[in-house]
C-alpha cells in the first residue's frame, strides 16, 4: 500500500446487506466512490451507494464483468460466497482486495480457516471433523461424541447449522446442514460442543503502516447459530483478554493484508478457545454504532485506506439487539418506532431489506446503560416494542 493516498477512492462492495450499508456510510462521509453488488436489486448499501450491480458472485465471469466495467481501486469483500479464485486474478491486476485475496480465500470456507488456524498455526479450536456424506457424518459425529454442532463448511450467521445431541438426530442434521449451505460445497463440519461461559468477538484492526489495535471485547448471545444480542465491554479476565489478542494477531498476520477482522472466541473458566473470524466487520459489532468513537465501519475504512486510527475510546456499557422478521413478505413495515424511540440513549437501524422471510434480520437496536444490563435490557425492550406488519394489513 502507498505511504500517501488521495481521497476519492473507488471502492466495490461484494455483498450489501446492513454490515455494506454502514460501511459505505463511513465511505461515503469522506467522498468516495462506492458500487454495491449484491445477488438481488435494491441490497441495503445498494440504497446509499453510488452505483449498483446485482450479479452472482460465485460466477468469475460476471465479477469480470462489473470489475471491467467499473475498474475500483479497492475491492471490499462484505460475505463469505465469492468466487475467491477470481479475487486472486484481480490483486495480481493491481486491485486491492480487502483484506487480501487470500485471506478470503482461507476464510470463505470454514474448513480452510480451521487447517491454517490449528494444524498450521497450532492454535486451540474445538475438536472437529469432516463429512461428505451421510455415512461420513455418522462416522465422525461418533468420533467427536454428543453433543456436536454440524455446519456446512461454506454457510454464515447459523444457516444449516445445528447441535446433535445424540445418535438418532444425525440425520436430520445432515438434511439441515445440505439445505442451508451456500455456495456450492456440500461438505460439512462436526464440531466438539463447548460449554462456554462467554463467547466474545474482538474487533482487531490489522493496518497496512502501523501496528494492529483491538477494540474492547464484544460479548454476545446467539440462537441457533445467529446473533441475538451484544454488548461491550465484555467482561474477560486480563489474562485471557491477553491470549485472546495474541491469538488474533497470529491469525491476522498470517493473512496478511489491512482491515477489520472479527475474531470469535469461546471463554471457558480458564481458557481461550478460537472459533473463527470474519476478514471483514462483524455482525455483532453493530453495538460499536454506539459504543465507540469510532465506529467498526468507520475503523474498517481507516484501515482500508491507510487512514490514521489514533484513538479508539469505548463511551461506556453499551448492547445491541436484533430485530428479526416473522413473515415472508415484500411489503414490510415497522410499527412502534415511536415508542422504542421514546427512551434516552435508545437508537435504531432498520436496515430497508425489501424482503423479509422468518427469521431475517431486517433491524438492530442500540442502547446506552449505566451497566451492561441495564444497556441489554434497554436494548430488548426497544425491539419488544417494534411489530413486523404487512404494509397492506396496516394501510387497510
Ligand atoms: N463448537 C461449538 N460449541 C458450542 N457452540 C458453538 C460451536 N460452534 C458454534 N457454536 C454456536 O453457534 C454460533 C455460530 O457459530 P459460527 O460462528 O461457527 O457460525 P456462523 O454461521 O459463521 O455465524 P456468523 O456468520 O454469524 O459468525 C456460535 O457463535 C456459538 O454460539
Ligand atoms: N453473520 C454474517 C452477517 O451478519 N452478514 C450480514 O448479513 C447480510 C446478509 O443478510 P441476509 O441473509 O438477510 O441477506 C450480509 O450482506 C452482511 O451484511
Ligand atoms: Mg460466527
Amino acid at each position: 500500500m502507498k505511504k500517501s493516498l488521495k481521497l476519492p477512492q473507488k471502492l466495490m462492495l461484494l455483498g450489501s446487506g446492513e454490515l455494506g450499508k454502514e460501511f459505505t456510510i463511513a465511505a461515503q462521509r469522506l467522498g468516495n466512490y462506492v458500487i454495491a453488488v449484491d445477488r438481488y436489486h435494491n441490497a441495503p448499501a445498494m440504497q446509499v451507494a453510488d452505483e449498483s450491480e446485482v450479479i452472482s458472485m460465485l460466477s468469475p465471469d460476471q465479477l469480470e464483468s462489473i470489475v471491467q466495467k467499473h475498474q475500483p481501486n479497492f475491492i471490499i469483500p462484505e460475505i463469505e460466497a465469492i468466487r475467491t479464485e477470481k479475487l486472486i486474478e484481480f490483486e495480481q491486476r493491481g486491485i486491492i482486495v480487502i483484506p487480501t485475496a487470500t485471506a478470503t480465500h482461507y476464510t470463505m470456507n470454514r474448513d480452510r480457516i480451521r487447517e491454517l488456524a490449528h494444524q498450521k498455526l497450532g492454535i486451540r479450536t474445538a475438536k472437529y471433523g469432516y463429512a461428505t456424506t451421510l455415512e461420513e457424518l455418522i462416522e465422525v459425529s461418533e468420533k467427536i461424541g454428543f453433543p456436536n454442532v454440524v455446519k456446512p463448511v461454506m454457510s454464515s450467521s447459523g444457516k444449516g447449522q445445528s447441535v446433535v445431541e445424540s445418535p438418532e438426530k444425525i440425520q436430520t442434521a445432515w438434511k439441515y446442514a445440505v439445505e442451508g449451505s451456500r455456495g456450492d460445497s456440500q461438505k460439512l463440519i462436526v464440531e466438539e460442543f463447548i460449554p462456554f461461559e462467554l463467547e466474545i468477538t474482538l474487533l482487531t484492526i490489522k493496518q497496512w503502516n502501523a501496528p494492529t489495535i483491538f477494540c474492547p471485547p464484544i460479548g454476545h448471545l446467539q440462537e441457533r447459530g445467529d446473533y441475538r444480542e451484544s454488548w461491550q465491554p465484555a467482561v474477560v479476565s486480563e489474562e485471557l483478554l491477553q491470549e485472546a489478542q495474541a491469538i488474533a494477531q497470529k491469525v491476522t498476520d498470517a493473512l496478511g493484508g489491512a482491515g477489520i477482522f472479527g475474531v470469535e472466541f469461546f471463554i471457558t473458566k480458564d481458557s481461550v478457545i478460537f472459533s473463527e473470524l470474519s476478514p471483514r466487520p462483524h455482525d455483532t459489532g453493530m453495538v460499536t454504532l454506539i459504543s465507540q468513537n469510532l465506529n467498526e465501519f468507520e475503523l474498517h475504512l481507516r484501515a482500508v485506506l491507510d487512514l490514521p486510527i489514533p484513538k479508539i475510546e469505548q463511551l461506556g456499557a453499551s448492547a445491541s439487539a436484533v430485530i428479526l422478521a416473522n413473515r415472508n413478505s415484500n411489503s414490510i413495515a415497522f410499527v412502534g418506532v415511536q415508542d422504542a424511540l421514546s427512551e434516552p440513549d435508545v437508537d435504531l437501524r432498520l436496515f430497508g431489506k425489501p424482503n423479509s422471510r422468518p427469521g431475517r434480520r431486517m433491524g438492530v437496536t442500540l442502547a446506552k446503560g449505566r451497566n451492561v444490563q441495564e444497556a441489554r435490557d434497554k436494548a430488548t425492550t426497544a425491539v419488544s416494542k417494534i411489530k413486523i406488519v404487512d404494509q397492506e394489513d396496516f394501510d387497510a
